[in-house]
């Protein structure tokens, strides 16, 4: 199902070079968005994790044969979407999460849904968005069901799944792709055409905005100028790294695999 989201901004690199993708993870505390997150990074589960943490990590995918350079932000707003720009400027497609056994976290996705409708509406472009009702494997205490998820998605036009973190891999990893699909999907029907010809006789002044010439999206510079350098998430490598200092270390003296935000695997 295509995104009532629209166009995202322009993203991807010459024809031979992965495209690149960035995903933002939202949601409220608690649905479970970093444990997908290291589910898709890794395979792997985990059950411990520091919650004001935020970070970006890039993974190499192939999706339907194709290079993708994909860098996923998992974000940490405290209970309320909080200083929104620093994904809204930077990712080219959402997943909205919630969980199956918390209506407050599903409120809060309709929430964040609307966040970005408005931010679409007001950038006049949009966004690809994913649902995810996370936490399938508790679904003997839902409090959300499958049609309401369903419809919530109908109603912004987003794709919707349910998932859960500590089941199958594959399913989650189809959830990821399908966000990279959706991305490039946009991408492409967002890409500036290019002119066949300049007609000489155009003023110099009349030239298409830097962005768009850019094949950026049309972000006024206004916006634009408001995103410093260092607002941009640093990106951490999705790999495997023991950590110095942790809550697990403190607990434990033997050396512990830390995976990203603190998460701890054994
Ligand atoms: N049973 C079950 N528990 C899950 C699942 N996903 C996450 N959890 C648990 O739910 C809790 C919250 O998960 P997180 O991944 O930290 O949630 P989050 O959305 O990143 O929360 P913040 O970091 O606070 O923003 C943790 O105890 C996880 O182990 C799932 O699919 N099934």
């Amino acid at each position: 199902m295509a995104s009532v989201f629209g166009k995202p901004r322009a993203g991807s690199g010459p024809p031979s070079a992965p495209l690149e993708v960035n995903l933002a993870i939202l949601g409220r505390r608690g649905a479970g968005k970093s444990a997908l997150t290291v589910k898709f990074l890794t395979k792997r589960f985990i059950s411990e994790y520091d919650p004001n943490l935020e970070d970006t990590y890039s993974s190499e995918e192939t999706v339907d044969h194709q290079p993708v350079h994909l860098r996923v932000m998992d974000t940490a707003d405290p209970d309320t979407p909080r200083n929104c720009e620093r994904y809204l400027n930077w990712a080219h497609a959402f997943l909205v999460v919630y969980s199956v056994d918390s209506r407050q976290s599903f409120e809060g996705s309709s929430s964040y849904l609307e966040l970005l409708a408005l931010h679409a509406k007001e950038m006049q472009r949009g966004y690809p968005a994913l649902l995810l009702g996370n936490k399938l494997d508790m679904a003997q205490y839902r409090q959300v069901t499958k049609a309401e998820g369903a419809a919530l998605a109908r109603r912004f036009g987003c794709l919707f799944f349910e998932v859960s973190a500590c089941l199958d891999f594959a399913h989650v990893q189809h959830v990821f792709h399908q966000a990279v699909r959706e991305a490039r999907r946009e991408l492409e029907r967002s890409a500036p055409a290019r002119p066949l010809f300049i007609s000489e006789d155009r003023a110099p002044g009349h030239q298409a905005p830097l962005t768009a010439r850019h094949g950026l999206a049309s972000c006024t510079f206004n916006t634009l100028s408001t995103v410093s350098l260092k607002e941009m998430p640093a990106v951490a490598q999705a790999k495997l790294v023991t950590v110095k200092s942790s809550r697990a270390q403190s607990k434990r003296k033997a050396p512990t695999l830390t995976l990203l935000k603190g998460f701890k695997i054994f």
